[in-house]
Order: structure tokens, then C-alpha cells, then sequence
């Protein structure tokens, strides 16, 4: 699997947002793009998700221009987004609907992404009797069970209180590496993109480029008491300092 971007540009109405953005994703890649505030990270998550079009470059999956959504790209908003009415177990199996599987290789996902994820438990509860992190680890479990190339996450974790947030740091790192996931996050937390990210791509914002990428020269094992080492604090002020110096085209 490889995700391609080539000389990405998106505009909205005449006004460049992003502007010759260039990137690639390998299999089993944890890739963070973090930016300030309008520096278009939805906006690129958008149009690899094929929901957005762009206005110039090019997108390739594995060689093929991505030109809509498809079930090799599995995306996680902010919100989760769970289907209200529907169960924990029927909304991790919706996406599997729309693939040609046997109903036992169907049935058979959904209790491993739930129990993967913490849920089986909670199969039969409705979205609205779980908390904040169950209702992302639902949206993240349905995402994955149709085992995409690439799981695409916009600021996941963003309306989670900061408990909680670190809870599903440390799970999003073990599901990573449990399921050899690919995934490409977008965050505005640069500790999350330290703490989570074998790499991390700082866009500048005004409009979004890529101003800089950096490897994390972390162990593959990341544990939050990761976060007091003087190796990680180093490399969250470097990219908060990368941030800040390329968003003050704005302030
Ligand atoms: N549908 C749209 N129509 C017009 N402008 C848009 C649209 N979507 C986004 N924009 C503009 O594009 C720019 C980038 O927005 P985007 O939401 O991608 O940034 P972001 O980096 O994800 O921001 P944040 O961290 O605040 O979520 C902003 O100036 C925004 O106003």
C-alpha cells in the first residue's frame, strides 16, 4: 500500500488554502500532520478521502487516482459520527455491508474489532449509553473492520477530556500495533503527533505547505510516561517551534 500526494493544491472560491503539498504513506506507516488552526489538515484529510475534489496535483493509492470514497480508506472524525439508532455491533459491521463477504466473515469482524477495541461487552448498547472515548473506540473499530489501506483520523481524540485522551493515545498505539495499521492522523496536539507518529509533517498555514518532516527516533513501544523524557520533550518543543514559526503569517 501506498498513499501518494503529488503538488496538491485546493482552493475555495479563488482563495489557495493548500499549495504544492507532497507526501507518501507506506504500509504499516503512523504519519501526523500537524499545522495551526486554517492551515488546511481537514481539508487535505478531506480530499484523500475522496470527499473533497482538488484543484490541482494528484492523489494516487498504490498507483490509482483516488477520485471518490472507497472502503480502502477508513476515516474517523472528531465527532465518531455513530449511527444513533443502530447498536455498538451493528454500527462496527454498517461499512462491512457494502463489501462482498460471507455473513460469517462478517460476523466473525465485527466480534474481533470489538473485542479489539474493548466492546464485545457493549455489543447491543445504542451510541447514546457509552462515554466520549467508547463512542471514538466504536467509530475506530467500525472504520477498521473493513480493514482499509489506510485509516485516516481527524483530531480523533479532540473533544475527549485530557484523561481519557491519553486512555486512547496509549489504544490507538496498541491497535497500530496489533493490527499493522496504516494510518495518517491530523492533529493540532503536537504531543499527541510526537507520542503516536513515526513521523510527523508540520504544514504552514496562509496557504498550507509542507514546511517540514520529521522522523521520531522514538521506541516503537510508546508508553505516555514517554512524554517526561528530555528525547520526547526536545522534539515536541522543535515541532511546536515549527508550528508556530510557520502560522505567524496569520497573526
Ligand atoms: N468548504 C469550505 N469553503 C470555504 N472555505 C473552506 C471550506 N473548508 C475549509 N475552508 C477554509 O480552508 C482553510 C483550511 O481549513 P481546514 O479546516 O482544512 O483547516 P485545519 O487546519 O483543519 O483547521 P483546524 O485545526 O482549525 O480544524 C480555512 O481558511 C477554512 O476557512
Amino acid at each position: 500500500m501506498t498513499l501518494v500526494l503529488r503538488d496538491v493544491v485546493k482552493e475555495f472560491g479563488g482563495k489557495r488554502v493548500l499549495d504544492g503539498v507532497g507526501l507518501e504513506v507506506g504500509r504499516g506507516d503512523f504519519l501526523c500532520i500537524v499545522g495551526a488552526s486554517g492551515s488546511g489538515k481537514s481539508t487535505l484529510l478531506g480530499m484523500i478521502a475522496g470527499l473533497e475534489p482538488i484543484t490541482g496535483g494528484t492523489i494516487e493509492l498504490d498507483g490509482h487516482p483516488v477520485s471518490g470514497p472507497g472502503p480502502e480508506r477508513g476515516l474517523v472524525f472528531q465527532s465518531g459520527a455513530l449511527f444513533p439508532f443502530l447498536t455498538v455491533a451493528e454500527n462496527v459491521g454498517f461499512g462491512l455491508r457494502l463489501l462482498p463477504l460471507p455473513a460469517a466473515e462478517r460476523r466473525r469482524r465485527v466480534d474481533w474489532y470489538l473485542s479489539e477495541v474493548g466492546l464485545l461487552p457493549l455489543a447491543n448498547a445504542l451510541p447514546k449509553e457509552l462515554s466520549g472515548g467508547q463512542r471514538q473506540r466504536v467509530a475506530i473499530a467500525r472504520a477498521l473492520a473493513c480493514e482499509p489501506s489506510v485509516l485516516l483520523l481527524d483530531e480523533p481524540f479532540g473533544a475527549l477530556d485530557v484523561q481519557t485522551k491519553e486512555d486512547m493515545q496509549v489504544f490507538l498505539h496498541q491497535v497500530w500495533q496489533d493490527t499493522g495499521a496504516t494510518v495518517l492522523m491530523v492533529t493540532h496536539d503536537v504531543e499527541e503527533a510526537v507520542l503516536l507518529g513515526r513521523r510527523v509533517i508540520v504544514l504552514t498555514s496562509d496557504p498550507g505547505r509542507v514546511a517540514a518532516e520529521l522522523p521520531v527516533p522514538l521506541a516503537d513501544h510508546r508508553q505516555l510516561g514517554l512524554k517526561r523524557t528530555p528525547e520526547f520533550l526536545a522534539l515536541r518543543n522543535q515541532v511546536e517551534d515549527l508550528v508556530r514559526g510557520h502560522a505567524q503569517s496569520r497573526v
